[in-house]
């Protein structure tokens, strides 16, 4: 079976188990001098898509994600969606409720509604991070990648000189080989002229895969960008018939302040699997009794978006009541 092959079969499908243990074995050798504990399945499986199988690329892929965590803990250490509120309200944002015709994840970023005298670049760069790690979870999104489009309209000398050669660097890692997510096209519209000088900072340590995927569409986008797009999925704003970018945003804004806990964890223990307390749980018990026996068996979906199946053996009236009080 070849790599994009692989790529469609589901989490826990037999044929993966062997890529998965011996990617676990390469990991934790080389980090062995590190603190890292365990690597979840579900964890190493988002390296192996964005590599095709491809264990050596995907141990790389890994090694270089750690390090460009620990070196950019301005960056990485922080992710919560409030305290980026204003960011977000403000309408900079928003990854697509559609995906293209390919599959791939939207996203729309407005440089024009980030006022660089309230939020610093580190600060606008954990936006990108926080979307990237929510998005990356879905399996359709390590499959088939993202798209994004960058509306310069407003770019300022303001924002220029928050964009650091060292923060030039990081937006290059990023892109390249620094985080397990497929960059499938990158579309610039109403660059202005003196963007230039920043592009050129970026531009030399991206791979040409990469580059070549990076277009310029000037202030003339709407009839390129529905060429590229399908049109039903784009905001008007953008050339399409798809919902308003408001509203998108607004849509963007809620999952991400949903996901306020899952990133809290992601920033704490990136390679570990979602843990999930009583606390979550109690309060989107959804579940239905699937067994009997002396085996109770319920499946629910917790508050940080993830389902479970929980087994329980000679559970008393009084532990069930207490642990789904008020939910079942
Ligand atoms: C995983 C991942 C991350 C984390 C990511 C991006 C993409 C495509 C990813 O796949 C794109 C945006 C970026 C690099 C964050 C950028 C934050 C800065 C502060 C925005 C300033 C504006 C840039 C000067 C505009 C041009 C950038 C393009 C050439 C990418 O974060």
């Amino acid at each position: 079976m070849n790599g994009l092959e692989l790529s469609e079969l589901p989490d826990d499908s037999e044929q993966l188990g062997s890529y998965v243990n011996s990617l676990r074995q390469r990991a934790l050798k080389a980090t062995e001098l590190s603190a890292v504990g365990t690597f979840s399945d579900g964890f190493l499986i988002k390296f192996l898509r964005a590599r095709d199988f491809d264990v050596d690329l995907s141990l790389k892929l890994l090694l270089n994600y750690q390090r460009w965590r620990r070196e950019s803990p301005e960056i990485s250490s922080c992710l919560s969606p409030s305290s980026v509120l204003g960011l977000l309200n403000a309408s900079y944002h928003t990854v697509l409720p559609q995906r293209d015709h390919t599959g791939s994840r939207v996203l729309i970023y407005r440089i024009g509604q980030w006022s660089p005298k309230d939020w610093s670049a580190f600060q606008v760069f954990r936006v990108s991070l926080m979307t990237s790690e929510i998005i990356v979870m879905e399996t359709e999104t390590q499959r088939s990648g993202l798209k994004a489009i960058f509306d310069l309209q407003g770019w300022s000398l303001g924002h220029a000189l928050q964009i650091t050669p060292t923060l030039a660097r990081k937006i290059s890692s990023v892109l390249s080989d620094s985080f397990p997510l497929k960059v499938r096209g990158i579309h610039l519209v109403n660059e202005p002229k003196f963007f230039r000088p920043v592009f050129a900072m970026i531009r030399p340590f991206l791979p040409d895969k990469i580059k070549q995927r990076i277009h310029m569409h000037g202030s003339d986008f709407h009839n390129t960008l529905s060429n590229i797009f399908p049109p039903a999925i784009l905001p008007p704003e953008y050339g399409g018939e798809g919902p308003g970018i408001d509203e998108a945003c607004y849509g963007w804004t809620n999952q991400l302040l949903q996901s306020e806990k899952l990133l809290q964890q992601i920033a704490a223990h990136p390679t570990a699997d979602i843990a999930v307390t009583p606390d979550d749980l109690r309060e989107t018990v959804s579940s239905v009794q699937l067994g009997h026996r002396d085996w109770i068996v319920y499946c629910v979906t917790s508050t940080l978006r993830q389902s479970y199946i929980i087994f329980f053996r000679n559970v008393t009236c009084h532990t069930k009541t207490s642990f789904f009080q008020g939910s079942l």
